[in-house]
């Protein structure tokens, strides 16, 4: 199947999250028919027929049990891939028994995007504490589908507000990060980083800021050494090969007009020194982009937000905005990492 034709898959995530709603807020949007696309929504079909009805959505759909059921598909529609399910679920409240149940809908729709049966695929929140006790060491989805594809470099990016943040490290305790951030490592995700602004952004030659680790980029040695021992000496490198790569600049004073007026991304050192920004500017609207994978994957930048689930106060903004991003970046597609 071509990826132009190619369904978009959207897995519900967290069965007790607000993922299931979000699936309803999205067939209720028609996007399907703004995009001329299939989208294919993954989860139990009764459980997201009842959290979107409850919450008066129509819940209009088919359901379907494999992907080869879509047909020709003449039209674009919605479709909900029945997965059942582990254990009831009960709203607000996860459970490790339907850890499970999250991870098939990974699997289903990352085995289809890397079969070539689908395009893309975007995920509603999952809870990662209620996966770690069947999955030991599960640390989210960017690295769970990394490993999933057989790569070993993943890159995760957030996107909105006019901005985009790249990490060099995803999800680790703070202590781990420094010794996590290597010459090989920040190099590669660079190059990641740079590829993926020249083929999804149309940036002919990008222009990456590169955050320190320490305050003020070490002071010169006196608050950390990464700076001069790591940091400097790759983008010095990056810039010999002729990358317009600059840095590394103090985090603190690196997020004004000024600085990002010239850059298309900024390479932060860690989750939490990046993304408050990022959420800052574009909370629910922005979308997270897993980078360096044989397959398209977005993300919205938000969790499970268990304290709205089963209720109508959740804003689907960030869901739109993912799967409009999969859609594009799709289209931009080829077999090579993204
Ligand atoms: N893409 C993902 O799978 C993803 C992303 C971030 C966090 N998480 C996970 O989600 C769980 C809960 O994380 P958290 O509590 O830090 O963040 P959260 O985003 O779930 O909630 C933070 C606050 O934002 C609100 N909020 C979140 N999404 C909203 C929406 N769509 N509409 C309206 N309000 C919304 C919540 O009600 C809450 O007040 C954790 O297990 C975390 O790891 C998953
Ligand atoms: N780091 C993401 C965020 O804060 O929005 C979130 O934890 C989701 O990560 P995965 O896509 O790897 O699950």
């Amino acid at each position: 199947m071509s990826t132009t034709t190619a369904p978009l898959l959207i897995t519900s995530g967290e069965p007790a999250g607000i993922g299931p709603e979000l699936c309803g807020l999205i067939a209720e949007q028609a996007l399907h028919q703004q995009l001329n696309r299939t989208l294919v929504l993954l989860g139990d079909a009764d459980l997201l027929k009842q959290r979107s009805q409850a919450i008066g959505l129509s819940a209009n759909w088919q359901i379907i049990c494999q992907l080869a059921d879509l047909g020709t598909m003449d039209h674009p529609g919605v479709y909900v891939w029945h997965h059942g399910l582990n254990v009831p679920c009960t709203t607000g409240q996860p459970t490790a028994s339907n850890a499970p149940y999250v991870l098939r809908l990974l699997d289903s729709a990352c085995d289809a995007c890397l079969g070539d049966q689908a395009a893309a695929m975007i995920t509603a929140p999952i809870q990662k504490s209620a996966i770690s006790p069947h999955w030991p060491g599960f640390m989210g989805h960017t690295e769970y589908l990394a490993a999933r594809c057989g790569q070993s470099d993943v890159v995760m990016m957030l996107a909105g507000g006019g901005l985009k943040v790249a990490l060099a490290t995803t999800h680790l305790p703070l202590q781990a990060v420094p010794a996590a951030i290597t010459a090989g490592g920040l190099r590669t995700t660079l190059e990641i980083v740079l590829k993926a602004l020249q083929r999804h952004w149309g940036c002919a030659k990008p222009t990456v800021l590169v955050t320190g680790l320490n305050p003020h980029a070490g002071e010169s040695g006196d608050l950390g050494m990464e700076e001069i021992q790591v940091i400097r000496p790759v983008i010095e490198t990056l810039v010999a090969q002729g990358h317009d790569v600059r840095g590394p600049y103090p985090a603190d004073t690196l997020f004004q007009p000024k600085y990002l007026n010239e850059a298309d991304a900024v390479l932060a050192m860690y989750h939490d020194q990046g993304l408050p920004v990022l959420k800052f500017a574009s909370f629910g609207e922005g979308v997270n982009i897993s980078l360096g994978l044989p397959i398209v994957r977005t993300s919205v930048d938000h969790g499970t937000a268990l304290d709205l689930a089963g209720t109508a106060h959740i804003n689907s903004g960030s869901m739109v905005e993912a799967i409009k991003l999969a859609h594009t970046m799709s289209l931009n597609a080829t077999r090579t990492p993204t």
